[in-house]
This record gives C-alpha cells, sequence and structure tokens, in this order.
C-alpha cells in the first residue's frame, strides 16, 4: 500500500481572534498534483507553513510520508521541497554561487557541483547558470527558486503561486517543468494558484478552501463529470423565454444567473428544438453558446453556494 504523502486531521490555526484553518482534513497521495483554491486570505499560504513547520497548528494534526510525530515529522520534512516565498538571492552572484550558499545552508551531504547543474537541468536553466542573478528576468528567478526547493531532491513539493506574474510564455514553461518532475522523478506536488485556467491544466485534483475552511475536494476527472455542460442564453427577456422553455421543452432545471443569462444542462436538451420554440415564440435572441466544464465555473458556483 501507497503510504500517503501528507494528512491534515482537524487542523486549525488561529491568530489572535482570527481563525485561519478550521477543522481542515485533507489527504494528499503520491503522484497528486493537488491545486489548492481560495480566495486572498482563504488561509493556503498558512496551511502550507504549517506543513513547513514555520506556523504550528493550534489544534488538530498534521503527517507526513506517515510521520506525525513531532520529531519524525521534522525528519520527513527533509524530504519536502517548499517555494513558499520567492527565497533571496544574491543579485551579484550567479545562480551556481547562489544554488551553492543554499546546499551549505541546508547542509546537503551530495558533491554540490552534481546537484546544481541537475536542478539547474530540472528547471530549463542550464545555460544560464553562470549569468549573474540580477539580471534574471522574473521567470528565470521563479525557476530558481524552484531549484533551489529542488535541492534536497524531494518526493514532495510545496509550491505557493509559483506562477504568479509570470507571462504566458513563462507559465507554460513552469507547466511543462512540474509536469515532468512528477513524471520523470515522481514527485507530488501541492500548488496554490488563483489562475484557475493554467491550475486545471495542471492539476489532478482540487482542494477549495474557503473563510479557513475546507469545503471541498475533487478529482480533475470527477470535474469533469460533476460540472455540467450547459447551454446559454443570452435574451433581453430572460424570465419570459425561461418560462416558455421551461414549459414547452418540460425543463426542470433552468436558471437565470445575476447577469440575467438563461443557463440549461445540455444533458437530454434538444438544442434545434429549443431555437426553434425561441424564434416561434418570437423571443429575441443576443447570443447562445455551450459552456464546457471548466475550474473557474465550478470554483464559483462552489463559493456561491458557500456564501449563501
Ligand atoms: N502572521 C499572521 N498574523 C495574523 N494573521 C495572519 C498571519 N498570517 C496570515 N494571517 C491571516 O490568516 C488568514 C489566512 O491568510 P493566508 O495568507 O494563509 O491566506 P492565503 O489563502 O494564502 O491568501 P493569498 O491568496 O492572499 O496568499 C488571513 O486572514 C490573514 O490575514
Amino acid at each position: 500500500m501507497n503510504t500517503t504523502i501528507f494528512e491534515a486531521k482537524g487542523l486549525t490555526k488561529r491568530y489572535g481572534s482570527s481563525l485561519a484553518l478550521q477543522d481542515i482534513n485533507m489527504t494528499i497521495d503520491p503522484g497528486d498534483i493537488y491545486g489548492f483554491v481560495g480566495e486572498n486570505g482563504a488561509g493556503k499560504t498558512t496551511l502550507m507553513k504549517v506543513i513547513g513547520g514555520l506556523v504550528h497548528p493550534t489544534d488538530g494534526k498534521i503527517s507526513l510520508f506517515g510521520k506525525s510525530d513531532k520529531k519524525d515529522l521534522n525528519y520527513a520534512r527533509r524530504q519536502v521541497g517548499f517555494l513558499i516565498e520567492m527565497p533571496a538571492l544574491y543579485p551579484h552572484l550567479n545562480a551556481e554561487e547562489n544554488l551553492i550558499f543554499y546546499c551549505r545552508t541546508y547542509g546537503i551531504k551530495d558533491d554540490h557541483r552534481i546537484r546544481i547543474a541537475d536542478v539547474l537541468q530540472a528547471v530549463s536553466l542550464s545555460d544560464s547558470g553562470s549569468k549573474k542573478t540580477s539580471d534574471y528576468s522574473l521567470g528565470m528567478r521563479q525557476r530558481l527558486g524552484l531549484a533551489i526547493a529542488l535541492l534536497n531532491n524531494p518526493k514532495f513539493l510545496v509550491l505557493d503561486e509559483p506562477i504568479n506574474g509570470l507571462d504566458p510564455s513563462g507559465i507554460v514553461e513552469v507547466r511543462k517543468i512540474l509536469e515532468h518532475l512528477v513524471k520523470e522523478r515522481g514527485v507530488t506536488i501541492l500548488i496554490s494558484s488563483h489562475i484557475l485556467n493554467e491550475l486545471q491544466l495542471l492539476a489532478t485534483k482540487f482542494g477549495f478552501i474557503h473563510h479557513g475552511r475546507l469545503i471541498k475536494e475533487i478529482s480533475a476527472a470527477e470535474l469533469l463529470k460533476s460540472a455540467e455542460t450547459r447551454i446559454c442564453i443570452q435574451t433581453p427577456n430572460p424570465a419570459l423565454a425561461a418560462q416558455i422553455l421551461k414549459y414547452e421543452l418540460q425543463l426542470e432545471s433552468i436558471v437565470i444567473t445575476e447577469a440575467g443569462e438563461i443557463q440549461i444542462p445540455k444533458e437530454n436538451t434538444d438544442l434545434e428544438k429549443l431555437m426553434s420554440i425561441l424564434l416561434q415564440k418570437g423571443i429575441q435572441m443576443e447570443g447562445i453558446n455551450v459552456s464546457t466544464p471548466n475550474l473557474e465555473n465550478y470554483y464559483m458556483d462552489l463559493i456561491g453556494g458557500a456564501n449563501s
């Protein structure tokens, strides 16, 4: 049986009177790319800091690689790579020299030159190792941060918004690097991001945190299945159009969004018949489209539900 990589049970963190994490139960299995989604201040960084031992839980327990005792947990943390805040870089030193500094800081026992060549290669910076980091672009600095997180050859990577501020090609580059780490090195990843379209391309599982509570965990496959493909209709008179469709097509679930758009589950709905009914009844249509399931819609629906 594969040991769980990370588990939280009843994890709670209070800062004074504010609850940053409330009774979190969460599991990350080997090979997962766990996409952590939540609004600003939801508690994502706090949870990552608890994993890193930078923040102590008020209540509850965590385990890493099945280890939860304080001493074992600290030992297990040596097999985790963290990119929670951008590590400090000496701008006048090149990337290799910065990495030597971190090898010494982390007490890396392996031959430093070999480790450094390996991590630079893993983040596609082999050709820029001798370049001063003051000349690095933001994307290169982010990748160097990732290289630092890889120095201890981790089995588990914890990445807090690693694609924040990157341009589209930088984002794609990081995605490829992470996919490669999972596939070729068997690394498991916990990653937070507000760029949901990108997270959807990468993650195999999602956890949604809202006001410190983990309100839902779902696999990428379940997300695709559970989120309906919808027919969306824009019309000046959505209430009348919805009433007509409900009656003519015996539709059970038809909603009008806050923006005044009619949404109908595509399954079992005859699109041609629907359009001809609206035309016959003289309903003016400004637009009609089919929305495929996506993480952003799923998240907005979930948060809408959680807020109501
Ligand atoms: N050191 C601290 N002292 C007091 N409150 C804190 C501290 N760190 C975080 N908080 C509070 O805990 C809550 C969770 O913050 P956290 O940084 O974990 O959220 P987040 O989901 O990572 O947000 P973001 O997406 O903005 O990074 C917030 O209300 C925040 O203000």
